[in-house]
């Protein structure tokens, strides 16, 4: 696998792995800050159910005083009960506009909604039953309708609670701490619940100046009970999430004063007189002026507790989103310091590889005009990126130097070859070609001759006019010579004035014609001219046959070399070939 491919797939691994591992943490985060910020909703939702829960449970103080009011009612005690009653409905508003705000599709809407449309219906009902009594002359106010109206308003106050257990327990199952704090703000508000119950257990009792009847001391007794129970339930919480918390322990030391110190205290005295057979003197409304106001450290405590949980909620949602922007920060860190970089430098290291090696294998292959880049950066890839250009340079130099040696070697062969008067081959390179095609021509029984042609009195010539007019006359033998020769035929310059041939596939009679031809021609050229005036000049030839008693090119040079000595003696300008026998 090429290293660029397996790059590619090592960061593309990497960055997947690094992207899952980040995208987990993200979604760890996030889903921390989302519940964090459902938990502020929650804890907020929360204190408004509260609201609703106290709301309607204070609507009862009013409520119960007006029916042991004088009808028509004393202004004072009819605007504490319009007043308490738009408290409710503003409680209950708020809740509902806070639930319908909620996603449609968180599961316990509807059943809150409904829940609290509810307990709507019921407060609209027990407050028709207070008026009903209230409207009634006080003395003729019937036990069974106040205990009636009563305990529809403590209902309502009934149905409030799950409802607010149900708000509540989403954020109570957020946290710890916070599931203390809302645990000990639920009981506080049920306790001072529990606590007006208390209260709403004389209304009958005192307004109509009668005994407790047995049921309702029945009731006390359970409700005293609750309140114990809510009591140490605030205790334990309050221990264990905050005991160092002033304003939390400070707010349950006023409610141990002034409820289960001062409040308590008058239901005792109460009771007490009750217990002897004594109606107390004190109207309903005497009697809530005493004990409602015993009952406000208690909302106290909730209030301290629902501060100190809305306090968290937003700490933790401020914390939780510090965290998810510090991860965002680290990615982008990552992506930005690693990847990229990593990205940018593998690829322009794999580039300058890939480049590289391109280019040397195109060197290699003899392709020297093959571009290299000019570095950008001096750097390494800057550095190898020069190298090559130096090398190419150097190979092309090479390789000029190398063209420029053979055409020397094929210039010094030629030099070594050829004659360099004529152009045509010399004695030694004769003697090695004509020996091979003497032997090869011999050994298949074939026909082939050897020549010797000398220039008559060239002497004469060098004389007369000149060497350079020898040397003239020597080429235009030779250039007519070759004229008349075959391509398969050998023609070399033997000596000074003599020229050799091996005529191919020649016996006596063709050798005998192309020779005269050779001697007729010269005879009749112009070989060179002098002040105008032509220079001719005659040769004499001697050859010799390839047959069975000369049939090697020594004894052939020796036969025609007696044969041209016969032409000369003969008188020049002659061709003699005579059989070899005849010859000597
Ligand atoms: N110009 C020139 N002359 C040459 C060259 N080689 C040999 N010679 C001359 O050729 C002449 C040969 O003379 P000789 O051997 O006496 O023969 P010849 O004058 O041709 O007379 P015969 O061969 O008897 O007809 C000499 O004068 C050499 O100097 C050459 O390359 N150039």
């Amino acid at each position: 696998m090429r290293i660029k491919t397996r790059f590619v797939l090592y960061i593309t691994a990497w960055t997947l792995t690094l992207a899952t591992l980040l995208g987990w943490l993200a979604h760890k985060q996030w889903t921390d800050y989302a519940q964090s910020r459902r938990a502020v909703g929650d804890v907020e939702r929360a204190q408004l159910a509260l609201k609703v829960f106290e709301m309607v449970s204070r609507e009862r103080g009013p409520a119960n005083a007006i029916m042991g009011a004088a009808s028509p009612a004393p202004a004072v005690q009819a605007t504490a009960l319009t007043d308490a009653r738009a408290h409710s409905d503003a409680a209950i508003h708020a809740l509902l506009t806070n639930l319908q705000a909620l996603d449609d599709d968180d599961a316990n809407r509807a059943a809150m909604i409904n829940a609290l449309l509810q307990l709507q219906d019921d407060l609209q009902t027990g407050r028709r039953k207070v008026n009903a009594v209230a409207a009634l002359p006080a003395a003729q106010r019937p036990g069974e309708t106040i205990d009636d109206a009563v305990s529809t308003m403590i209902s309502v106050a009934s149905l409030a609670s799950p409802l607010v257990a149900r708000i509540s327990g989403a954020a109570e199952r957020r946290g710890n701490t916070l599931n203390d704090l809302l645990v000990a703000a639920r009981a506080a508000a049920e306790l001072r619940e529990q606590a007006g119950q208390l209260g709403s257990q004389f209304t009958r009792a005192l307004i109509r100046q009668e005994p407790l009847t047995r049921q309702t001391v029945e009731s006390i007794e359970r409700i005293v009970g609750h309140i114990d129970i809510m009591r140490m339930l605030v205790n334990n919480r309050v221990a264990r999430c905050c005991a160092d918390d002033a304003t939390i322990t400070g707010a349950v030391a006023q409610m141990n004063q002034h409820y289960f110190g001062d409040g308590q205290a008058l239901v005792n005295q109460v009771l007490v007189t009750w217990h002897a057979d004594v109606v107390p003197q004190m109207t309903t409304g005497e009697f809530a002026a005493r004990y409602v106001p015993t009952m406000n450290p208690i909302l106290d405590v909730r209030d301290a507790l629902l501060l100190q949980a809305s306090k968290q909620a937003i700490t933790a949602q401020a914390e939780a989103r510090e965290r998810l922007i510090w991860l965002a920060l680290l990615t982008a860190l990552m992506a930005l310091l690693l990847i990229v970089p990593l990205c940018v430098f593998g690829y322009r290291l794999l580039n300058a590889l890939t480049t590289s090696a391109n280019i040397i294998k195109a060197l290699a292959a003899g392709r020297l005009d093959t571009p290299v880049p000019v570095p950008v950066r001096s750097d390494e890839i800057g550095d190898v990126l020069s190298a090559i250009a130096v090398l190419r340079d150097n190979s092309r130099a090479r390789q000029v130097l190398q063209v420029e040696r053979e055409a020397l070697i094929a210039e010094l062969h030629e030099a070594a070859t050829t004659d360099f008067l004529t152009g045509a081959l010399n004695r030694r390179a004769f003697q090695t070609t004509a020996a091979i095609t003497v032997t090869q021509t011999s050994r298949r029984h074939g026909v082939c001759s050897v020549a010797l042609l000398d220039l008559d009195h060239f002497k004469r010539v060098n004389d007369t006019w000149g060497h350079d007019v020898g040397d003239a006359v020597i080429r235009a033998i030779s250039q007519h010579c070759r004229l008349t020769l075959r391509s398969s035929d050998l023609f070399a310059r033997y000596g000074g004035e003599e020229f050799i041939f091996l005529l191919a596939d020649a016996n006596a009679e063709n050798t005998r014609d192309i020779l005269e031809r050779i001697r007729l021609a010269i005879a009749e050229a112009t070989l060179a001219t002098v002040d105008d005036q032509p220079i001719r000049l005659t040769v004499s030839v001697g050859f010799a046959v390839l047959d069975h008693q000369c049939d090697t090119l020594e004894k052939l040079v020796l036969a025609a070399d007696r044969h041209l000595y016969e032409a000369k003696q003969q008188g020049r300008n002659l061709v003699v070939g005579l059989p070899t026998g005849l010859a000597s």
